[in-house]
């Protein structure tokens, strides 16, 4: 059996928490045999990216980057979640201050992982709308269990997905794919993903899913590590570079756009309804 070690046993807020990973919200365990990091989602109920989460995921891959991993994979501890995306409830009557730093934190965490030097794939062992799959299509490889969903279905929200929300979809999907499904705000079933291309492999169990990474991780084994980054980075320094630039007039212009009336007031409608639906 492959040894596995948790990285960072240290609890963020005091001893009392050392049996717990350093980051609450993420699990990091690293394979000895093959260097590379599984990076564990594990927010209850839906892995909701709020604020916490965001900083959480953020440590985690800075701590896989700075440890010299051999990739990084990236799943969710729920059976049937990768992630709803966005915590609804950080736009929904957001308080000033509190909103300002979940944004910055989602744009720090997919400027992190879009441009990370690791290789990276995601295990999507679940549902992936909106935000989750900004993380699934920031990897490099995709990998997805049947019978669920993936998919920018911000237009069905009432909101629109930034552009670099667009750069990571593009990055996967031919251009004319990418704009009809994200002005439909369609979400794919596995089956469809994989036919269109947003996902790479289908695989039957999170354990084959991990597999499947790990198997494409392994492909850059013999490649030049730097060589390697550099080309990637080189094809994403244009997407990259320009959130960089554009980062204030980005968060303000999500301030704006959030909290318009009409936008908070459909905002609550869909979490109205989704509560429902969670009650039936
Ligand atoms: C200028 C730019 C402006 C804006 C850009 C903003 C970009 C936004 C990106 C986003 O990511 S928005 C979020 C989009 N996400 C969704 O639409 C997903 C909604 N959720 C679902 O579809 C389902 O919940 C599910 C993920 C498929 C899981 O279904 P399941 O049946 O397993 O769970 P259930 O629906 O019962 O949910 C349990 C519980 O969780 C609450 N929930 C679900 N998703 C979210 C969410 N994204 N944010 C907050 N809360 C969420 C749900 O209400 C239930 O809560 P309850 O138990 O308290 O009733």
């Amino acid at each position: 059996m492959l040894r596995t070690k948790v990285l960072s046993l240290v609890a963020r807020s005091g001893p009392s928490r050392l049996m717990s990973t350093a980051t609450k919200l993420t699990t990091v365990e690293v394979n000895d045999k093959t260097g590379i990091a599984t990076l564990t989602m594990c927010r209850a109920p839906v892995n909701g990216l709020n604020l916490e989460l965001l900083k959480d995921l953020k440590t985690s891959i800075d701590e896989i980057e700075s440890n010299k991993s051999r990739g990084l994979i990236l799943t969710s501890s729920n059976a049937t979640i990768f992630s709803a995306g966005l915590d609804i409830m950080e736009m929904y009557n957001p308080e000033k201050e509190r909103i300002r730093a979940f944004w910055t934190q989602l744009q720090e965490v997919w400027l992190s992982l879009y441009g990370s030097s690791v290789p990276t794939a995601a295990a999507i062992n679940g549902h992936s709308p909106a935000g989750g799959c900004l993380l699934a299509t920031s990897c490099e490889y995709r990998v997805m269990l049947p019978k669920f969903t993936i998919g920018l279905n911000e237009t069905q929200l009432g909101i629109v997905a930034p552009k670099w929300f667009m750069s990571s979809f593009l990055s996967v999907l031919p251009q004319r794919q990418a704009e009809r499904a994200l002005n439909q705000g369609r979400m794919f079933s596995t089956e469809e993903a994989l036919q269109i291309g947003l996902i790479d492999e289908t695989a039957t169990s999170k354990e084959e899913a991990v597999e499947k990474c790990a198997a494409f991780l392994g492909t850059f084994a013999r490649v030049n590590p730097l060589a390697r980054a550099l080309t990637k980075q080189q094809f994403r320094a244009a997407d990259l570079q320009q959130l960089e630039n554009e980062r204030k007039d980005d968060l303000e212009k999500f301030l704006f756009f959030i909290n318009q009336p009409a936008v908070q007031k459909g905002l609550g409608i869909y979490l109205e309804g989704l509560k429902k639906k969670a009650k039936k």
